[in-house]
This record gives structure tokens, C-alpha cells and sequence, in this order.
């Protein structure tokens, strides 16, 4: 039974729907405590800055904002498959979430923090898709000196569904060279740039010497990303793999929608259930993935 209310909310004085770039209609937050924008298109977490704090998102100016197009930069949504999928080869990479509008469905003031919810369903194109099953999500954006994400899965098939997430969070750092992300020492990864072989987990922090795309499964850990200014947190529940991720200067050359030379500004630490750690639900179960991102100066 869905529960997913049909009106746009009342929003608070915080809170205002405007066209944004490309005319996409965004969600302007300006809160007591921190600042974000969020696309429909995607339910896309364009920016986030705490107050009186740099913005912590990176976002390419190459960006397209066209609907049926992702946004690249921020936090896009990949849901229900990760990377290409597996069935159908022309299907959207990452999934349809990231490419289609999501309903505003709550907007509130909660002490400093402003609360916004997102819903998306199960439609016409979704049901034609790679993955054709009747579904809820909902995500719960919290907007103060932390982000504080919140994504539900609800299967609303009658037989059992299997489903990849992401939160692939785009991170704005000085420079790659200098920047470190602690908190998966020791666990085993699969290094995607040497066609998914699986390695032994370092003993070091994460460091960026040439393209870098690793998917580490079975770890709950907070990572810590450190560029030598600041350190943002990123603390996590319900998720199971980490995906880390820089193009380099080839890949990110190649990419249309990535501006020259932005790649060494920025570093994807995405919380995900993808691969192996991939979500079965039941009828009518529902799963939850939260990630909270917290900034401090670095030591
Ligand atoms: O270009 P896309 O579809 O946004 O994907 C960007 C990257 O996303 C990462 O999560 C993947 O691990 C990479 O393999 C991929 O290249």
C-alpha cells in the first residue's frame, strides 16, 4: 500500500522550488545551519555547504542539466542496477533513478536542519526497463552542519527482487595528488581499471598516483576523506560496499560532460550495495541505506 503523499508539501521560509539550470526545477535550501540545492531530475544533491563552510560537493562545470541526462557532480542516485547492466547493454548506466524526476513529497524545519523527502515509483517506463518491478523509494535529505542521507527500498512486487544502490557522492578536494581516504585499510577490493581483478586490501590509506575505480565489499567502515585543508567524514548504515573513484586524466578527457582538468578537484567515496553486497527484498520488505558526511579542518 503506498503511502506516498500526492500534493507538493507547504514549505518552509527555508525551503524554495525555482527553475534551475536548464530549467530543471531545483530545491533551494537555506537553512540555519547549512545550505543545499537538490534536482528533482534524479532527486540529485547538487551542492551542499555547512553554514559559513566551502561548498563540499564537486560538480563538473562540463555538466549537462537535460532531463533523460545525468547530472555529474554532487550525489547522484544509481538505483536499481550499478555501473552498466548485466541484461541489457543499452540500458541507462547506474540505473534509472538518476535520470528520472522524483517527487517533492515533504519539506520541513527540524531544529537548525531542514528536512526534505523524495519519492519515486514504479511507472510506464520504469516497468519497460532492465529492471520492470513495482517499487517505493523514498530519501530523506537533511541539510545542516552535517548531510545526512536516507534511502528506503520497498519492494512492492509479489516475488522477491534483487537491487544494486548508490549514493555516488562527488567530493570537492584541493588536489588528488595530496589527498588521502582512510578507513579501508586491509579490506579486499575489486580494481575495476584491471577489469574487476580482485586484490588483497592495503594497508595504507587510499592514495591517487593514475586512474583509480575500486569497489570494496563487505565493509560497514567510515571513511575519511583528507586533502590537507579539511576532512569530511563519510559514516554509513545499511551499506556493505564502498566504491571509490577517480578518472585520471585520460578517462576524464574522454567523458563530454566532465570540464578539462577538473578531475584533480574532485574524488567519488560512494556508499553502495552493489555486487556482491546487492539487496534481495521479499515482498512487501523494505531496506535502508544512510550516509552522513561531517567536516572538519584537518589536523
Ligand atoms: O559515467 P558514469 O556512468 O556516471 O560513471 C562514472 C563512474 O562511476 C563509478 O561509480 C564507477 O565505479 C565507474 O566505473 C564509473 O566510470
Amino acid at each position: 500500500m503506498s503511502t506516498i503523499p500526492t500534493a507538493l508539501p507547504v514549505l518552509p521560509a527555508s525551503v524554495h522550488l525555482a527553475p534551475g539550470v536548464g530549467g530543471l526545477p531545483i530545491v533551494r535550501v537555506t537553512g540555519r545551519a547549512g545550505s543545499a540545492e537538490v534536482y528533482l531530475h534524479g532527486a540529485h544533491v547538487a551542492s551542499w555547504a555547512p553554514a559559513g563552510g566551502a561548498p563540499v560537493l564537486w560538480m563538473s562545470a562540463g555538466s549537462r542539466f537535460t532531463p533523460g541526462t545525468a547530472i555529474r557532480g554532487g550525489i547522484p542516485i544509481c538505483f536499481p542496477w550499478f555501473g552498466p547492466n548485466a541484461a541489457d547493454a543499452t540500458a541507462p548506466a547506474h540505473g534509472f533513478a538518476r535520470v528520472t524526476e522524483w517527487q517533492l513529497s515533504g519539506a520541513a524545519e527540524v531544529g537548525d536542519d531542514v528536512v526534505l523527502t523524495f519519492h519515486l515509483t514504479d511507472s510506464p517506463a520504469t516497468r519497460a526497463s532492465a529492471w520492470p518491478h513495482p517499487f517505493e523509494a523514498r530519501y530523506t535529505v537533511t541539510v545542516g552542519a552535517t548531510l545526512r542521507l536516507e534511502l528506503t527500498v520497498t519492494n512492492r512486487d509479489t516475488v522477491a527482487v534483487t537491487v544494486e544502490e548508490a549514493l555516488h557522492s562527488y567530493f570537492a578536494i584541493d588536489d588528488i595528488h595530496r589527498t588521502t581516504v582512510a578507513g579501508l585499510e586491509g579490506v579486499p577490493f575489486l580494481d575495476k581499471v584491471a577489469g574487476a581483478t580482485p586484490t588483497p586490501g592495503s594497508p595504507e590509506p587510499v592514495s591517487f598516483t593514475a586512474e583509480t575505480d575500486r569497489v570494496y565489499s563487505g565493509t560497514t567502515a567510515t571513511t575519511t576523506i583528507d586533502d590537507g585543508a579539511r576532512r569530511i567524514a563519510v559514516t554509513k548504515t545499511g551499506s556493505d560496499s564502498t566504491v571509490v573513484w577517480n578518472p585520471w586524466i585520460d578517462k576524464a578527457a574522454a567523458m563530454a560532460d566532465f570540464g578539462s582538468q577538473e578531475w584533480t578537484g574532485m574524488v567519488c567515496v560512494e556508499t553502495c550495495n552493489v555486487g556482491a553486497d546487492a539487496i534481495t527484498l521479499d515482498p512487501g520488505a523494505s531496506h535502508t541505506m544512510t550516509a552522513e558526511f561531517t567536516v572538519t579542518p584537518a589536523a
